[in-house]
This record gives structure tokens, sequence and C-alpha cells, in this order.
């Protein structure tokens, strides 16, 4: 029913690494078919589309489903050398009744004729008759009248502060189709700008299509003859085996290696699918209280399923003000840096003009550990001992990953992070809540808690007694062990933390039985060989007890020293 509905006399037309063209783009051939042409479709990444009638013409690096584009103009990264505002060249694109052009992910800037317009922007450079102003200004989304669109490329070493987020090898643009264009479209129509700039729709058929019809139709370009529709199947599951599709970035992953890290150094908006407020209310039946996953830090989580029937969890966040937009903002560039097993992927989010900011994530069905250990899903001892270990070092994993990383946030700062992840060991081990308001005062801390049941030597009244502590010799050791290395996580003072890498490392030398600080000292061959064996070498039990500790990074007991290291283990759990 769809492909009938096609107009088929615009099929969508192949474009090379491009994928396929469909309204409002279409080829030289095929100017009817669209409001932007592109050029150069047989020839692999050097596509061009020419913006407006008579403007610009600049090369594709992607074009995204929801008719936003990557483009790029290798010239500008030579100006910009200059550090000169002259070395700034514009470009001028001719409004048009049919479509106008957002920069809705970037430091847009504009070149205008007369200074006095610059106020509401921030300035960035004026030098006699230029004024190039900074595009800083959530509420402008076109140019302002008398002023030209210039896109600076910057190399990666720049270090401006206005500038260092601004794309070093291409920019973003979003095509916005005027809605009376797509009902003219939708009804087999051709839009057209007459000769006093108005809108005119030639040759429509009247129908009653509805608009999410369409909009289906435009995002996926589906809807030419059925062997059209075998063809792109064809080239999505190609992508798939590639492991592309699926991949975060995936609308604007190119096969192109050099395209692909030019992406990846881009900024905080690029690389990232832009979904629109429309569709993912939609998804999530226009956030819906009962669809909600949970609350965070930055917003709300609701279940949505997509068009394309991709299960997502939707971050709403609480406030758009410039903070939250910053935030977001930082929250994009974080996501689309991180590529782990371990970690949730972001598959896009809405434009920072947008309703709302959200964004996108892959849906995790299994709920959170916390549900399964004592939530909803819990029930006892479902979650056995290897299981929990093979938990706690996935997750360290994840977290030494993004310590590595070089990324900094709000919650990624390294020694706070190994406390929190302290915390998670220890609900891990006890099965118990992080916060308990039915605990005694001094323990409705869980960190309170287990600090207590270690100095006091009485780690098995700690461990969740479904484990097997009394009854399996290797679980008691392990189950020591990790409880001992919490310990050091959940030090007061951050310097007496151990670094994630080491947790990891800890983690993992408990899982294979591995004792402690005899064999780190004594053979490192030997070491590695256990470590190629992937089997306990050693029994566990006849392990040095607490030998972990002095093996981290201290050379006593945590038994003889817990008071120096804990200054006030009554206080409120303090992560920072
Ligand atoms: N991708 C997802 N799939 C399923 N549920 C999710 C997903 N992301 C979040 N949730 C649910 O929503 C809750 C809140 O998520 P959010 O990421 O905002 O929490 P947080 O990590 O506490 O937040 P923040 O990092 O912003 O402080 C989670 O506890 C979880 O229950």
């Amino acid at each position: 029913e769809e492909v009938t509905e096609f107009n088929p006399r615009c099929p969508p037309l192949p474009c090379g690494n491009l994928g396929f063209l469909s309204f409002p783009f279409s080829d030289a051939m095929n100017p009817e078919c669209g409001l932007l042409k592109v050029d150069n479709c047989s020839e692999p990444f050097r596509q061009k589309i020419q913006l407006g009638k008579d403007g610009p013409w600049l090369y594709i690096k992607e074009i995204n489903q929801d008719n936003s584009l990557i483009l790029s103009d290798q010239v500008y990264p030579d100006r910009f050398k200059n550090h000169f505002c002259r070395s700034f060249q514009n470009f001028t694109i001719s409004r048009s009744p049919l479509y106008s052009f957002e920069f809705p992910f970037q430091l847009a800037m504009f070149n205008c004729s007369n200074y006095s317009i610059t106020t509401g922007f921030d300035l960035l450079c004026n030098e006699s008759n230029h004024s190039i102003i900074f595009y800083n200004h959530t509420t402008h989304r076109s140019p302002p009248a008398g002023c030209s669109v210039i896109q600076p490329q910057l190399t990666k070493t720049q270090k401006s502060v206005f500038l260092h987020n601004i794309y070093s090898g291409g920019f973003f643009l979003q095509v916005n189709v005027t809605k009376e264009c797509l009902d003219c479209y939708s009804k087999r129509g051709q839009c057209l700008s007459d000769s006093n700039g108005k809108f005119q729709c030639s040759g429509s058929k009247t129908g009653n299509r509805n608009k999410s019809r369409l909009g289906l139709k435009l995002g996926f370009g589906i809807g030419g003859p059925v062997l059209l529709i075998v063809a792109l199947s064809i080239y999505i599951t190609q992508r798939r085996r590639k492991g592309i599709y699926d991949s975060p970035n995936s609308r604007y992953t190119s096969s192109d290696p050099s395209s692909k890290s030019d992406l990846e150094a881009a900024s905080a908006y690029f690389g990232v699918p832009i979904f629109s407020y429309s569709e993912l209310a939609e998804a999530t039946n226009n956030f819906n209280h009962e669809k909600e996953l949970g609350d965070g830090g930055f917003g709300t989580v609701y279940y949505g399923k997509l068009r394309d029937g991709r299960e997502v969890a939707v971050k709403r966040l609480y406030e758009h003000n410039y903070r939250r937009v910053e935030q977001f903002r930082n929250e994009i560039e974080i996501l689309t840096r991180l590529r782990h097993k371990n970690l949730v992927s972001l598959y896009g989010c809405t434009s920072r003009h947008s309703q709302g900011l959200l964004l996108v994530y892959e849906f995790i069905p299994n709920g959170t550990i916390a549900d399964h250990l004592h939530g909803d899903r819990a029930s006892p001892c479902l979650l056995t001992w290897p299981i929990r270990m093979n938990i706690a070092i996935e997750t360290a994993s994840a977290l030494a990953y993004l310590h590595a990383s070089d990324i900094i946030h709000r919650d990624l700062t390294d020694k706070s992070d190994v406390y929190s992840f302290g915390v998670v060991l220890i609900e891990l081990l006890s099965s118990m809540p992080a916060v308990d308001l039915s605990r005694h005062k001094h323990e409705i801390n869980l960190a309170n808690l287990a600090i207590n049941r270690i100095k006091k030597q009485a780690i098995d009244e700690l461990v969740d007694p479904c484990l097997g502590f009394h009854s399996d010799e290797e679980v008691k050791w392990m189950a020591t062990s990790v409880a001992e290395l919490a310990f050091l996580c959940l030090q007061q003072n951050k310097e007496m933390r151990p670094s994630m890498d080491v947790v990891l490392e800890e983690l993992q030398r408990i899982k294979i039985g591995e004792c402690k600080l005899e064999n780190l000292t004594r053979e490192d061959d030997d070491k590695k060989e256990l470590k190629s064996m992937q089997q306990p070498p050693l029994s566990p039990p006849h392990c040095e007890e607490s030998a972990l500790l002095k093996n981290i990074m201290l050379p006593r007991s945590p038994i003889s020293v817990t008071e120096n290291w804990i200054s006030n283990n009554t206080t409120p759990t303090v992560s920072n």
C-alpha cells in the first residue's frame, strides 16, 4: 500500500555512499522530484548539494533521515588559519517559500553588514566593514536580516574559547520543508515558487493521506517499486552485517575511513542522529506517566517505541534552559565518544531548538541491578555468586573504560565513581539497598553499615546468606576479598581509594582465585600463565588472609588500620 502511494515519478534515487535520495533531495536528472539538487551521485564521497537556487555547492558527508545534512567545504580550514575576520568567506543562501535552513547544532556564524544588528548575539570579531557574529541564541533559528551565513571550519588545534566546539571538518544543516510544500508533495504535486517568490503547487492530486504516513515514507525513503524495497533491505542488511547499522552513529557512519575520522572529531552535535520532538512524543505516548522507566539527575526516562520498531529509552531533561542545553550538549558529546559493550548506546537526540531536550538511548529491558537484588524483580538468590562476580567485573570494566577515555563529566570524576562502585560491590554482596531508612540511623547508609561490619571482622553478617558464604569455602574467600576491595573504595579520603583500573584488575584476580601478594611479587611469567589458563591454580582459601589489601596499595591489613583510614565512618555518604 505504501508503495503504490508513493509518487511513482519520483522513486528514491541511489546516490553512492549516501544511500538513497528522497524528497526534498533529488538529482540533476529529476529536478521535479525534489527541492535541493544533489550532484555527483556516481562519484562516491564527492557528492555535492546546491543550497538554494544559485546558492553555493558544498560537499555532502551525510544525509540523515530527518533531512539534516553534514556538509563540508574544504576551503575554510585554510582560510581560518589566518585568524582574521576577513578570512571568513561567506555564502548567501537566498530565502525560499518552499523550505528554510536551520543550523541546529553548532555555533553558527554570520557576517553582518551592519554592526548594530548584532544585538542579542555574542560578537566574535569586528573589522571595518565586517561584523562577524557568533550565533548563540536559542530563539534565533535563521540568520538575522542583513547577515549572511559563515561556516568556519577549524583545525583540531584551534583553541578559541568560542569556537572550540565548532566542527573541524564540516557543518550541520537542517532542511525544513514548509507544511504547504509537504502537503503538495504528498498529493503528488510539485512545489514551485512563482516569479514573486510565492509558493505554488502544480499538478497535485487530492487525496487523504495522513501526515504520519508521509513522514514515514520521507523518513525511510521507502515507497518505490517492490524491487526497490528489496534493494533497500539488502542494503540495510549489509550495513547490519558490517556492524554499522546499529551503532549509535549509524546514520552518520560512512564507509570511507577518512570521512569517518572527520565525523568522530565532530563537536557535540555531530554524528548523532536527530529525532523530531513529535516522533518521540508519539513513541512515548506523549510522555505518558505509565511509560516512565525512572528518574535521574537530569531528567525523567520513558519507554518508547520508534516508528521503525526500535525500543528506546527517551530521557527528557527537566528544564529547557540554557544550563540544561549545556548539559544536554555535554551528555551528547560524551556519549558519542563512547563505545563499550557495557555502556548503553545513544541512538540520537532532538535538536537543541526543539520543544524539549530529549536523548534517545537503546532500551535495556531487564531493569537495574537494584531491581534484581532488592527491588521489583528480586527473588531469593536468583543472582548467584558467579553472576554477581561477573556483574561486578563487567561494571568495573565499563567504568575503567570511562576513566581511561579522558571524559570529564559531572559524575564521572574518577575517585567519586570508585566510591559509588564500592557501594555497588556491597549491594552485590549483601543484596541490601544503598539507602534504607528502616535501618539503624548509623546504618541507613549501606556504606557505613559495610564499614562497620568489615571493621568488626564480621563480613559474614554483611553477605547475603543465600550466597553460600558458610557452606562454600571458595565463595567465602571471594566474598571476603570483594568486601575488602569495597572497603578500600569506600575510604573517605579520595586519595586512599584505588583507581578503577586497579579495582578491575583485583576483581579479575579474585574471580580466577589468584592469590595476591605472593604471585604478584614472585614470578611474573607464572602470573601470565595463570591468567591464560583461566582457572584457579591455587585454592583461594589457602591464600593469606587480607593479602588483597596489601597488594593494592597498603602494607597493612585493613582490620588493623581501619581507624587511620576512616576519619568518620558515621557521616553520610560522600561521593565527591
Ligand atoms: N536505556 C535505558 N533502558 C531502560 N531503562 C533505563 C535506561 N536508561 C535509564 N533507565 C531507567 O531510568 C532511570 C533513570 O535513568 P538515568 O540515566 O536518568 O539515571 P541516573 O544514572 O541516576 O541519572 P544521571 O546520570 O542523570 O544522574 C534508571 O534508573 C533506569 O531505571
